[in-house]
C-alpha cells in the first residue's frame, strides 16, 4: 500500500551521458505544500517533465495513487487526465479572449458532440466560474481581455485554467518570476489557499517567496535530494551552504 501521491523512486536520466536527474526519490503526499529549490540545473525542471511524461527516466519508477499507478507508461495526456496540473513559467492564456472565457473553456465538462452542440451557459458553469475567479483574485476582472491583464493576474488566470481542472497535484514552475512584491505575496496566498484542496508542488528560486509558502522544501542537487525539511533547516545545512556558496 503506497501512502503518497506521488511518489518518484530511484529514477535516473542521461542527456548525452550527463546525469540530470541521479537515483532520485522522494514522495508527495495527498493535499500537501512543497517547495523544490535547488541551484540551476539541479534537475527541477527535468523532475517535472518525468512526473507529467514529457520525459521518460533510463531507471527507476513513478508512482500515483492510492492504486499505485505507473506514470512512466503512461502518456502526457493520460498523466493529465489522472489528475497531473502543469503550470509553466510562461503565461499562456488565450489572450483574445476574457478571463471569463478562458475559464470557460477551462472547464472539466464532459459534453457529448450533441451537447457541445446545444451548448448554452448554464447556471453551474456561471457559478464554477464564479468560485474559481474568486480563488484566483479575478472576481472583479471577468470580463476584460486576458491580453490586458498584468503579467501577474495572467499567471493567476493560468493556475485557475488548471484548477479548473481539478488536478490532484498542481506543479508550478518560478510562479515568483517577473511578479512585483505585492503579486508575490497573492501568488503565496493563492497557492497556499489551493493547496488546502489538492497537492501543489511550487518549483522557485526566490528565498522570499518560499519563506512564506511556509511548507516543507526539497533541495536538489545534481538530480538528487540533497536536504528536506523546513526552510530553516535545510538552510542550516552545511551541505546545503556549500551548494548555494559555489563551494
Ligand atoms: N533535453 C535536454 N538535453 C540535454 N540536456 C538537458 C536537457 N534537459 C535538461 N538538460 C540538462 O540537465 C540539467 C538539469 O536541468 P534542469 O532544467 O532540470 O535544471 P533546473 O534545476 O530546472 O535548473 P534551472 O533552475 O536553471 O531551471 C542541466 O544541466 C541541463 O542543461
Amino acid at each position: 500500500m503506497n501512502e503518497a501521491l506521488l511518489e518518484v523512486r530511484d529514477i535516473s536520466v542521461s542527456f548525452d551521458g550527463f546525469k540530470a536527474i541521479n537515483a532520485l526519490s522522494f514522495s508527495i503526499a495527498e493535499g500537501e505544500l512543497r517547495a523544490i529549490i535547488g541551484p540551476n540545473g539541479a534537475g527541477k525542471t527535468t523532475f517535472m517533465d518525468i512526473v507529467t511524461g514529457k520525459t521518460k527516466p533510463d531507471a527507476g519508477e513513478v508512482i500515483w495513487g492510492e492504486k499505485n499507478v505507473s506514470l512512466l507508461k503512461r502518456q502526457e495526456s493520460q498523466i493529465a487526465r489522472l489528475g497531473v496540473g502543469r503550470k509553466f513559467q510562461k503565461p499562456t492564456v488565450f489572450e483574445e479572449q476574457t478571463v471569463y472565457e478562458n475559464l470557460l473553456m477551462a472547464l472539466d465538462n464532459d459534453r457529448s458532440p450533441f451537447a457541445v452542440l446545444f451548448y448554452r451557459h448554464n447556471e453551474n458553469d456561471n457559478q464554477r466560474i464564479a468560485a474559481l475567479a474568486e480563488e484566483i483574485g479575478l472576481q472583479d476582472h471577468l470580463e476584460k481581455r486576458s491580453g490586458d491583464l498584468s503579467h501577474g493576474q495572467k499567471q493567476w488566470l493560468e493556475i485557475g485554467m488548471l484548477l479548473a481542472q481539478e488536478p490532484r497535484l498542481l506543479l508550478v514552475d518560478e510562479p515568483a518570476a517577473g511578479m512585483t512584491l505585492e503579486e508575490r505575496q497573492k501568488t503565496v496566498d493563492l497557492l497556499r489557499r489551493a493547496a488546502q484542496t489538492r497537492a501543489v508542488v511550487v518549483v522557485e528560486h526566490d528565498m522570499d517567496f518560499v519563506r512564506n509558502l511556509d511548507c516543507r522544501v526539497t533541495v536538489l542537487h545534481e538530480g538528487s535530494v540533497l536536504a528536506e525539511g523546513s526552510l530553516d533547516h535545510v538552510t542550516e545545512n552545511q551541505d546545503v551552504i556549500g551548494v548555494y556558496l559555489g563551494r
